[in-house]
């Protein structure tokens, strides 16, 4: 039986200064790589050949199956254990008729159509992807992502009953490979059946690496590690009843715990987020410094990332904290500010949702759209619309389902999902429109109440609420926008003194079915 989880592709191309091939690859079996493949795109047959018996021997010595990636005949030569090809390379069924049915056939695949034909074509093992932009090949396919490896995942394990293994490629690094493993998990709940990946295939996470041992190591720790980040999927209430139970209880445990709240937020909303969460009963810190964001990640029980006013460096110290967050199990409330405004901006998005688990995105129509569509769907950093109030839903539930995590759709009408229950909140005010900053300042809510409550969800819809009942009583007394803003910030902090039930016969919440 052939142990998939860590499969090191490896090539010459891709190695740091000064180091040969064998010797990272004796680093990466040191480590403890578990498959090896050697893909040499730029070499004769005859040095390929000679590499391959060098490599083979090597592995040997680890018990490691050696797989030549799209050369038959390299393989056949060396005798190795098996042969990876492509969608472009000589069709599966012929090799596996030229290799015979001992040896190990890997096949490329992107679609669950692919996966159906390499299944039927008599492969051992599929490689799905790519699963993220990579920079080490020119893809010719778009990646399948998170949500296309689950398909093909579920198509492998459910439909087919297949014994066919499935390892994900592509852009996959020590930062990611925990939401790999987790997001691309297919849970049948009646059945109390789990499916995931047998593992991941890497080229520079390892080949590139300057410490390749150690790298390999803390790749497989990671991906044999339990759950890093809180992935709560099975805690979403059923009905009404008992979401409205769950939340009533929220904003007090708020004001009781007085979670610290970690925003790398935008320069514009930083007092105005400082004053809402404190509003609510949290303590605000905000900071960009790298330096001091293992500390506060250890303290935080919450992070809100804000990409409003994102540069260069900001964006480093994001991908930074969104690591150490989750490896700290701290949830992160993401609100990709301004996603479809620029390419920069576009690019920064892709990589904050590649880089590891966001618990939740919260974001307007067009944001949203950028998230699910890429660049082209907004203008500048103020709204599109998508359409009706049923589109919003479709677009909250595909992105919820995509990412498997919560996501939040603000507007009139706030539309909160985990691509089980879907929700829409109508609290609120239009004035709430005229103040700058309010959208930011509600990531710090949900924030604060993530930080409280282990059901994101329930943390999620009870702070929209909380956010829409303080602006509709705040907008009852003040005559517009300027005067709103304290008496909204006065209203805020009142919610958690009032009769629960009071606040909760405001709740103006529908389920969708
Ligand atoms: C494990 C694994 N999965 C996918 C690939 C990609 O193979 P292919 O589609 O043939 O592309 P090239 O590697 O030839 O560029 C792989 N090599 N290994
Ligand atoms: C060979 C291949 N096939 C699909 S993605 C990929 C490259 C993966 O490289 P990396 O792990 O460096 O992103």
């Amino acid at each position: 039986m052939v142990d998939y989880t860590l499969y090191l592709v490896a090539s010459q191309s891709f190695l740091p200064p000064g180091v040969d091939l064998l010797t990272q690859i004796q680093y990466a079996l040191e480590g403890g790589i578990t498959v090896l493949q050697l893909r040499e795109k730029e070499i004769t047959t005859a040095a390929f050949v000679r590499l391959a018996k060098q490599v083979l021997a090597l592995a040997k010595g680890y018990n490691v199956p050696l797989i030549i990636n799209d050369r038959v005949d390299v393989m056949l030569a060396v005798d190795a254990d098996g042969v990876h090809i492509g969608q472009d390379d000589m069709d599966a069924a012929t090799v596996r008729q030229l290799i015979g049915s001992k040896k190990i056939l890997g096949v490329s695949t992107n679609t669950v159509e692919e996966a159906q034909k390499a299944i039927n074509n008599g492969a051992d093992y599929i490689g799905i992807g790519a699963i993220f932009h990579t920079q080490t090949k020119a893809l010719t396919v778009p990646p399948c992502g998170i949500a296309g490896c689950r398909e093909i995942i579920k198509y492998c394990k459910l439909t087919q009953q297949s014994k066919i293994k499935t390892v994900a490629i592509g852009g996959i690094n020590l930062s990611n490979i925990q939401r790999v493993k987790y997001q691309t998990a297919i849970q049948i709940p009646k059945d109390n059946i789990q499916f995931t990946l047998d593992g991941v295939a890497v080229v520079t996470a390892i080949i590139s690496s300057a410490d390749a041992k150690s790298d390999t190591k803390a790749l497989k720790e990671s991906w044999n590690r339990g759950i890093c980040s809180r992935l709560d999927l099975n805690l979403c209430p059923r009905n009404l009843d008992t979401l409205k139970q769950r939340i009533g209880s929220i904003p007090e445990n708020v004001l009781k715990t007085n979670p610290l709240i970690h925003h790398i937020t935008n320069n514009v909303v930083k007092n105005f987020s400082a004053n809402i969460t404190l509003a609510v009963g949290a303590s605000p810190i905000m900071s960009e410094e790298r330096a001091e964001i293992d500390d506060l990640s250890r303290a935080s029980g919450a992070l809100l990332l804000n990409m409003g006013t994102l540069d260069t460096q900001r964006t480093e110290t994001m991908l930074y904290a969104v690591k150490k967050s989750n490896e700290n199990k701290v949830p992160i409330v993401f609100d990709p500010v301004g996603a479809g405004a620029s390419n920069f901006r576009a690019n920064a998005t892709r990589e904050f949702l590649e880089s590891g688990i966001m618990n939740v995105i919260k974001g307007n129509e067009g944001e949203l759209l950028t998230i699910l569509k890429g660049k082209g769907a907004m203008k500048g950093v103020d709204s599109i619309s998508c359409g009706t109030l049923e589109d919003k839903v479709h677009l909250v539930e595909e992105i919820s389902l995509r990412e498997r995590t919560v996501v939040v759709c603000t507007g009139r009408h706030d539309v909160i999902s985990d691509g089980r229950c879907t929700v829409v909140c109508s609290n609120g005010h239009p004035v709430l429109g005229q103040v700058t900053g309010t959208g930011c300042a509600l990531g710090s809510v949900i924030a604060a109440c993530c930080a409280v409550e282990e059901d994101t969800f329930s943390a999620t819809v009870a702070a929209v609420a909380w956010y829409g009942i303080a602006a509709e009583l705040a907008a009852a007394e003040c005559n517009g926008p300027g005067s709103f803003m304290p008496t909204f910030i006065d209203r805020l902090s009142q919610v958690q003194k009032s009769e629960v039930s009071l606040w909760m016969s405001k709740v103006d919440l529908e389920m969708i079915q």
